[in-house]
């Protein structure tokens, strides 16, 4: 059984981050603390500071003021051992068409420090999992959208990591593996496994989070379970909690002058 969440260990922790670039300040001082076999959903307005966030904590963005910890070491200065701990699915990715799946994961799973023969055996079954046999030995560059997001999602878990970093996992999915998905991701988290689950898709944050953490103007505008959030907003969906919190109301208005723009000769 899981211990209460207060023994679990602080996996990853943000004290006073905060993110100038050129004189915009997209992070004003966030401070987080995540524990291990949390599922945070990660949300926010377009242009909030997600992704940024993300790129900080994954050691990819320079530049930034405050202190990020993960598995309780400064990044600054903690060397990049702990790179081999952690799995990404980014929001868009370059993957190498010229390669076939089982080269690229064979290729990933080298740079996370795994011989080829292991990389290729997991790399092979989950392919199969995701319904993907037939195509092990094809290359990138035929595969559908969806196609991509599950050799991207197998990629990042190939390594066994103890944190992940999700940012718009679901991209392309069809609803049967977008059902697949989110039960890989609850049984990921009983194993004690942290998720950092970034999207706009307030349906499915809505259900797959433990946690739910919105960014607004640079700063956490609430923090807290599902149910939290709506007893102190008093909304029913997330969708709703997220208008409400990001002061947005007039979705209507834009969408009359939008289609009146459109129709104007
Ligand atoms: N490399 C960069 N140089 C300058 N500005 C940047 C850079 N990357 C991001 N920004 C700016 O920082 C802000 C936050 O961007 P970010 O991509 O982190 O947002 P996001 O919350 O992930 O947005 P979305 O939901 O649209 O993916 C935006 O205003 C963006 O223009």
């Amino acid at each position: 059984m899981r211990k209460i969440e207060t023994e679990q260990e602080v996996i990853l922790s943000m004290e006073e981050l905060t993110m100038d670039y050129s004189g915009q300040l997209v992070l004003k001082g966030l401070n987080l603390e995540v524990r291990s076999g949390q599922i945070i959903g990660y949300i926010g307005p377009n242009g909030a500071g997600k992704s940024t966030t993300v790129r900080i904590l994954l050691g990819l963005q320079q530049g930034y003021g405050g202190t990020a910890r993960l598995f309780g070491k400064d990044i600054r200065t903690s060397g990049i051992s702990y790179k081999s701990r952690i799995g990404y699915v980014p929001e868009t990715a370059e993957v190498y068409d010229m390669l076939t799946a089982r080269e690229y994961l064979v290729f990933v799973g080298g740079c996370y420090g795994m011989d080829d023969q292991r990389a290729e055996r997991k790399g092979r079954l989950l392919m199969e999992q995701f319904g993907l046999s037939d195509v092990v030995d094809s290359r990138l560059s035929s595969f559908s959208k969806g196609m991509r997001q599950k050799v991207l999602i197998i990629s990042s878990l190939l390594h066994n990591p103890d944190l992940l970093f999700f940012d718009e996992p679901l991209s392309g999915l069809d609803a049967n593996s977008v059902l697949v998905f989110k039960e890989i991701i609850a049984k990921l988290a009983d194993q004690g496994k942290t998720i950092f689950y970034s999207s706009h898709i307030m349906d499915i944050v809505e259900k797959i989070s433990h946690r739910i953490v919105l960014l607004y103007d640079g700063q956490i505008a609430a923090d807290g379970t599902f149910e939290e959030l709506k007893t102190q907003n008093k909304e029913g969906s997330l969708e709703e909690i997220f208008n409400q919190l990001t002061g947005f109301h007039q979705h209507a208005q834009i969408a009359d002058n939008f289609v009146s723009i459109v129709e104007e000769v």
